[in-house]
Formats: C-alpha cells, sequence, structure tokens
C-alpha cells in the first residue's frame, strides 16, 4: 500500500491555463483570481504549467512564479499537483525542489520532449526528480505530443516505488488506460486525460481526470462524475455528450488554449493571450467564440452541481 493519501487527488483536476499580464508577462495577480475561481467552485485540484499551463513555453524562473502565486492563494484549500516536466533533468530537478519547498502536494512530468530518447533515458529522468523530493510524483504518458511510447512492463517498473502514485493518461485508448490501470493496482491512481472520454474513462478504471478543457467548463465535468458516482448511466452520457459537442467547436479555433482563454476572458477572467506559437481568437472569429461561450454558461447553469 502506498503511504501517501490517494483520495485527495480523485475527481476533477483542472490543468490550469497560463496567466499574463499585457505585456505577456507571467502575472501572479491572474493567476491567483483563476485559482480563487477554481476553489470557488469547488474543483478538487489544480494541475499547475503542464500542456494548458504552457509550462514548456515558459522558463523556470517564470514556472515558479507562476507555481508560487497558485499556492498562496489556494493550496490550504485545494490540492495540488505542480508540472515540473522541462526538457533538460537539471531543470526538472530545479522545479521539483522548488515545488516541494512552496508546499504542492504532488511533482508530475512528460518525459523529457525533442530528443528520441531511450526508455532508459525517460525513466532516469523522472527518477531524478523523484529522488530529489519527498512528493509523490504522477507520471504524464502523452505519446502524441512527445512521441514517447510509455511501456507496461517501465509503468509496472515505476509504479513498484511507493512514490510513484500514479499516471495521466493523455492517449486515447482506454484499453491502454485498462491495462495500465491493472499493472498499477489497486492503490495506483490512473487520471484520464483525454476530455472527450472522461466519462469513458472512468468506467473502465480511471480514479479521475485531468484536463485541458475542464477550465472553462468544470461544472459540466463535476455533472458527469457526479451522475457516475450515483450510478446515473444515460444523464452521465447526455452530459458527456454536451461536452464533446462544444469541445469539438473549441478544437475548431487556431488554437484550443487561445480559445479557452478568451472564453475566460468573457467571464471577467482576463489571463492574457496565450503564448506564440498558440494563435489567438481572429477578431473575425469572436462573435462565433461569444456564441459559444453563451451555450456553454447555459449548460453550465443548467447542470447546477
Ligand atoms: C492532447 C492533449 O493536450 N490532451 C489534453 C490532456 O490530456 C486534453 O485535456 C485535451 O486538451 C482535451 O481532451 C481536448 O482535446
Ligand atoms: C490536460 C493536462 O493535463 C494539461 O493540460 O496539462
Amino acid at each position: 500500500m502506498k503511504t501517501y493519501d490517494l483520495d485527495r487527488f480523485k475527481g476533477i483536476t483542472v490543468a490550469m491555463y497560463s496567466c499574463y499580464d499585457e505585456k505577456g508577462e507571467v502575472s501572479k495577480e491572474a493567476a491567483k483570481k483563476l485559482a480563487r475561481h477554481y476553489a470557488n467552485i469547488g474543483v478538487n485540484g489544480l494541475y499547475v504549467g503542464g500542456s494548458s499551463g504552457e509550462g514548456m513555453l515558459q522558463n523556470v524562473e517564470e514556472r515558479k512564479q507562476t507555481l508560487e502565486a497558485v499556492m498562496e492563494e489556494v493550496g490550504q484549500e485545494m490540492t495540488i499537483i505542480a508540472h515540473v516536466g522541462a526538457p533538460s533533468t537539471r531543470d526538472s530537478v530545479e522545479l521539483s525542489k522548488h515545488a516541494e519547498q512552496v508546499g504542492a502536494h504532488a511533482i508530475s512530468a512528460v518525459p523529457s520532449i525533442y530528443y528520441r530518447l531511450s526508455p532508459q533515458s525517460v525513466e532516469h529522468h523522472w527518477q531524478q526528480m523523484i529522488d530529489s523530493t519527498s512528493l509523490p510524483f504522477i507520471i504524464y504518458h502523452i505519446p502524441q505530443t512527445t512521441g514517447f511510447q510509455l511501456s507496461k512492463a517501465l509503468l509496472t517498473k515505476m509504479a513498484a516505488q511507493d512514490k510513484v502514485i500514479g499516471v495521466k493518461i493523455s492517449a486515447e485508448s482506454t484499453f491502454e488506460l485498462q491495462q495500465f490501470k491493472a499493472a498499477g493496482g489497486d492503490d495506483f491512481l490512473v487520471f484520464n486525460g483525454p476530455d472527450e472520454q472522461y466519462l469513458a474513462g472512468r468506467s473502465i478504471g480511471a480514479d479521475g481526470g485531468i484536463g485541458g478543457t475542464y477550465g472553462v467548463m468544470p461544472e459540466l465535468f463535476m455533472k458527469i462524475e457526479q451522475c457516475y458516482v450515483e450510478g446515473k448511466a444515460e444523464e452521465a452520457r447526455k452530459w458527456q455528450f454536451i461536452v464533446n459537442d462544444l469541445i469539438a467547436e473549441l478544437l475548431s479555433f487556431p488554437s484550443l488554449y487561445g480559445a479557452c482563454k478568451e472564453i475566460l476572458k468573457l467571464r471577467g477572467l482576463n489571463t492574457g493571450e496565450a503564448r506564440l506559437p498558440f494563435l489567438p481568437v481572429p477578431e473575425s472569429e469572436m462573435g462565433r467564440l461569444e456564441a459559444i461561450n453563451e451555450k456553454m454558461m447555459a449548460y453550465i447553469n443548467q447542470a447546477q452541481v
């Protein structure tokens, strides 16, 4: 059995978006405001500095500032997972130690990106982070962006360590998710990655989810979760279908994060523009985005979680 409290990681974890000022610099103020917004809604946790958080587009200092802002604002109320993965092991370890210093509840990392790496290199990369703190570690498996195919053998080996408490799986195969859950065992957490498959992932063994579109509609994922837990299959499916139509629309913009951040702006939460190369919403598409936001807000009001 793991010696860490696993229950605190279950449920809905919002992959937080980047927060910048009008000059494109990291804004602690905007990050605090956004984190507070999620705490007020009753979201369980935040995943900071991951894909949606543009961690890979920020330098080490910017990533530290963002995490500090989140910890200062909601560190006592929410479960905070710090994504510390960076291309170099050196930066990743520095970010891991920082995450522990500021009180994050877990660290998490993708494999190193850009270079094609052997499984031994990826294992060593992760192990350096794991050994640098006393925090639990969550593997972030997202092969479509990193190019690294995590094998069941490496997953099983990693999961045998007390500190390795789970894996976030963004690959679209629910079969793989189930196989990883089985390999990790009952006290190993599996987080659903593809938001479009939250219900499917949950049904086949995921303990919760970490998602990039949760940030604009956490209430709807909380609703699916609630229906799932209460055994209301039909209703859960209804809400997943609603969510999926909304996601399909969000994915039709030049960048998903640009669209999501613009939606937050429409609601009075200004987190700045997504950082390039992520494109903002073109002026000509603003009307369409506003219509999506209105539709989303109507569903959020209807969901009433
Ligand atoms: C590939 C990718 O970035 N996946 C994210 C994390 O797992 C998801 O949360 C997606 O952003 C979401 O499912 C929309 O496609
Ligand atoms: C989805 C997720 O985990 C991320 O955006 O980092």
